[in-house]
């Protein structure tokens, strides 16, 4: 059974055909590598993966189930990393990660957010307002939540390298293997060359006029 599954995915905006009769499938340990130029789509697609935003035609399945009949177990089970990074900027890290760790209903103590923070080399930053970060900290911050939520059989990134050094990008690069390698599911898209050493499904959205 897949992870998650799409039946003849359409979307339009503006008047314009993004993606037709897109149909996918993520099987638990499989990675997806969304593709395509500015303004194809990529992301209109993954806001529907994940729910946010209704196709205009077409249905996604988590586990076989139509994801609006699964409830609470979709949110669950999963991760959704969208360009924006969803952290406030007058609290800490901690203090963001806690929040939504509360919201999520992921249950972890502070020590596990501190220690978390130390793996993506934020150490000495992790009480001051999130603001006063780099960008790449800022993403570094809101990247934290796939550790600290790595039970999670879905993760829908989009974008996730993005302002991140080469050492951040390896730090995530192994983070999502290991995800993989567990049995975790990954639907990605990145304008950076993904090379993951890893087995890759790829899906292509064109530009469509
Ligand atoms: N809420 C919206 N209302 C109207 N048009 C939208 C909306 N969201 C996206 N679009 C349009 O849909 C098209 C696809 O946008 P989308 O963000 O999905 O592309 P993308 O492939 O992710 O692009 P990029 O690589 O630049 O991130 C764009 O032309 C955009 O203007």
């Amino acid at each position: 059974m897949a992870v998650l599954s799409t039946q003849n995915l359409s979307v339009i905006k503006r008047d314009r055909l993004l993606f037709d009769q897109v149909n996918l499938s993520v099987d638990s340990g499989s990675l997806l590598y969304v593709k395509g130029p500015n303004g194809a789509g990529k992301t209109s697609l993954l806001r529907v993966l994940t729910g946010l935003v209704e196709p205009e035609s077409g249905i996604v399945f988590y586990q076989d189930k139509k994801i609006q009949k699964c409830g609470e177990d979709y949110a669950t089970n999963l991760v959704y990393f969208g360009h924006k990074l969803g952290v406030s900027g007058s609290l800490s890290a901690v203090e963001n990660l806690q929040y939504w760790c509360d919201s999520h209903q992921v249950k972890v103590d502070t020590n596990t957010i501190y220690q978390t923070l130390e793996k993506l080399n934020l150490v000495g930053l992790e009480d001051i307002p999130v603001a006063s970060l780099s960008a790449g900290q800022q993403r570094r911050t809101a990247l934290a939540r796939l550790w600290l939520k790595a039970d999670a059989k879905l993760w829908i990134l989009d974008e996730p390298f993005t302002a991140l050094d080469v050492q951040g990008i390896n730090v995530l690069s192994d983070k999502l293997i290991d995800y993989l390698s567990k049995g975790g599911a990954v639907i990605i898209t990145s304008h950076q060359l993904l090379e993951l050493d890893y087995p890759t499904q790829e899906l292509t959205l064109e530009y469509r006029i």
